[in-house]
């Protein structure tokens, strides 16, 4: 073990996972391993395994999981994954490989599912398990290949192409492999099994889970249980709505009915998630934890962006203004909207991915009820970071008009939907690009309404309760969008400092 620690402590801060970045090295104890089965003898294959291990090298411990594979050192080891050679007190020497590219590891898993199987603890160790839990009626199918999902920054996800029984093609898998291990459910896993069950196309049809528990000295009790890994269904050949919206944008093509219909969708994610998920009053402790949550943002956000100083009293005004308002019922919501997590899917419409919530949250931030509002106000921030990464590249404020129009009919979708306007079924979502009906719904809604400055029109309670007024759902929404573009100047402080003056613009705007 010490030669792999020795091993994982170079490559990790190599990986785009790795939260400490290239320039840490990682502080890494070994908490316990899981052993999956090396499912059919696969050749070569000496061990599949994960060791889960604590990083003790930052402000807070993380635990991360790191599967390999150790194979017999010859050429089938996959190139890609390749992180370096051991050999066991016996000297038979191993190539270790990262699991996610090598197929053993992504077979293993699949049996695990499938099978509802468990993989226990190696050198025989009680405190670490994990289980695999597919959800009732899911077809695996049979494995023929798999690869690794370029360019993901938080996880690993391994696509699998599937085969069924009578040799037709299943439809591909994606097994997304959680790098950081956290006491709790993972929403990712909550929400999108939820939706599943409920019968709802607007995610990809959830498979089923990995879980387990490990010893974790961040938790009282030293122990902690959650997810591994979460297993769906793989829309192949998609775009997500990010694209979709920058070309329209770059073309000045209308996206009028795009929006209205991903204002419509988004309604129906809310409402099947506050029917199947316990939803809860907005106490005034309730509001007044969301409200101090978004003091503590604004906090971190002048922090790296000290020109925000100035505003800081405007910002506490809408704070309080904001703690005295109506809110809605809270529920569950996706969390960290915006339209780079959104699919656009022939047939189907927008189908929505990764609930994870947002990466700079706590899981038991993400793991509780919340208002709608907060997605409604991600797409809003999107679509100004449409125009303003058109600015950036053009130096000219050539989508701003088209932001707005987005902005107002995907408002209008929303509204239409929750207030029984539009008649939401199965595939009221459906991208109706150049649709005459969802153009005219769109106009319909347009139109008849009283809105104000705000260009809210209509009342936008998801929560079944006393619906807000549209004064009072616009003004939520504005305390959202602050919050959301404050949480993207921490990220994009961090993450991409070229696109900081995207959410900062945003922030003057909105406090102007
Ligand atoms: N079920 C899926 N079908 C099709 N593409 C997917 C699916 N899940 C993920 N993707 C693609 O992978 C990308 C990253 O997935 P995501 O869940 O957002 O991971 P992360 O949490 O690491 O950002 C998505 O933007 C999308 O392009
Ligand atoms: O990695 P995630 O998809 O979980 O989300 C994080 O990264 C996003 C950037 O990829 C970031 O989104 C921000 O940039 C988008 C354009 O690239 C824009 O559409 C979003 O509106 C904006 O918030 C997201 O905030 C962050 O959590």
């Amino acid at each position: 073990m010490t030669d792999l620690i020795h091993m994982l402590r170079d490559w990790m801060p190599k990986q785009r996972w790795y939260s400490g970045g290239e320039g840490r090295a990682p502080q890494l104890t070994h908490l316990g391993s899981y052993v999956l089965a090396n499912p059919n003898g696969e050749a070569g294959v000496h061990l599949v395994t994960v060791p889960c291990m604590l990083d003790s090298s930052g402000d807070v411990p993380v635990v991360y999981q790191v599967p390999i594979v150790l194979r017999e050192v010859d050429a089938r080891v996959p190139a890609l994954g390749y992180i370096g050679s051991i050999s066991n007190a016996a000297g038979r020497v191993s190539a270790v490989v990262d699991g996610p590219h090598d197929i053993a590891f992504a077979k293993a898993l699949l049996a695990l599912l499938e099978r509802e199987g468990h993989a226990t603890g190696a050198g025989g160790r009680s405190d670490i398990a994990a289980y695999g839990l597919p959800m009732p009626g899911a077809v695996v199918g049979s494995f023929v290949t798999s690869r690794v999902l370029s360019g993901e920054q938080s996880n690993t996800s391994i696509i699998c192409e599937m085969r069924l029984p009578d040799g037709s093609d299943a439809p591909p898998l994606i097994l997304k492999v959680f790098r950081m291990l956290h006491d709790g459910e993972n929403p990712e896993v909550t929400l999108q099994s939820a939706l599943t069950a409920a019968g709802s196309v607007r995610v990809p049809p959830a498979i089923g889970h990995l879980s387990g528990f490990w010893p974790d000295p961040r938790t009282s009790s030293g122990r902690a249980s959650g997810n591994f890994v979460f297993a769906q269904e793989f829309l192949p050949g998609v775009e997500d709505a990010w694209r979709v919206a920058l070309r329209a944008a770059e073309t000045g093509d209308d996206f009028g009915d795009a929006a209205y219909t991903l204002g419509t969708a988004t309604a129906e994610v809310h409402r099947t998630l506050r029917d199947v998920l316990p939803s809860v009053e907005a106490t005034v402790p309730k509001v007044q934890a969301e409200v101090a949550a978004m003091r503590q943002r604004l906090d971190a956000a002048i922090a790296v962006a000290p020109s925000l100083e100035r505003l800081r009293g405007a910002a506490e005004e809408v704070y309080a203004r904001a703690a005295d308002m109506n809110w809605p019922r809270l529920q569950r919501v996706h969390g960290d909207l915006h339209l780079g997590q959104v699919l656009a899917v022939e047939d189907r419409g927008w189908v929505f991915l990764d609930f994870e919530g947002e990466p700079l949250r706590s899981i038991e931030q993400r793991n509780t009820a919340d208002a709608p509002q907060r997605d409604i106000a991600g797409i809003l921030r999107s679509f100004d970071y449409v125009a303003g990464s058109l600015e950036m590249t053009t130096g000219r404020n050539v989508a701003g008009d088209w932001a707005a129009r987005a902005r107002q009919s995907f408002l209008n979708g929303y509204a239409a939907a929750t207030s029984g306007e539009s008649r939401v079924g199965r595939h009221t979502g459906a991208i109706t690009l150049d649709g005459r009906a969802a153009r005219r719904q769109s106009q319909d809604a347009r139109g008849g309404d009283g809105a104000g400055a705000s260009g809210v029109h209509l009342p936008m309670d998801s929560s079944g309760s006393q619906p807000l007024s549209a004064a009072e759902a616009a003004a939520l929404i504005r305390v959202f969008e602050l919050d959301k573009a404050l949480y993207e100047v921490i990220y994009e402080a961090s993450q991409r400092p070229a696109w900081l003056r995207i959410p900062v613009r945003a922030v003057q705007r909105i406090l102007a």
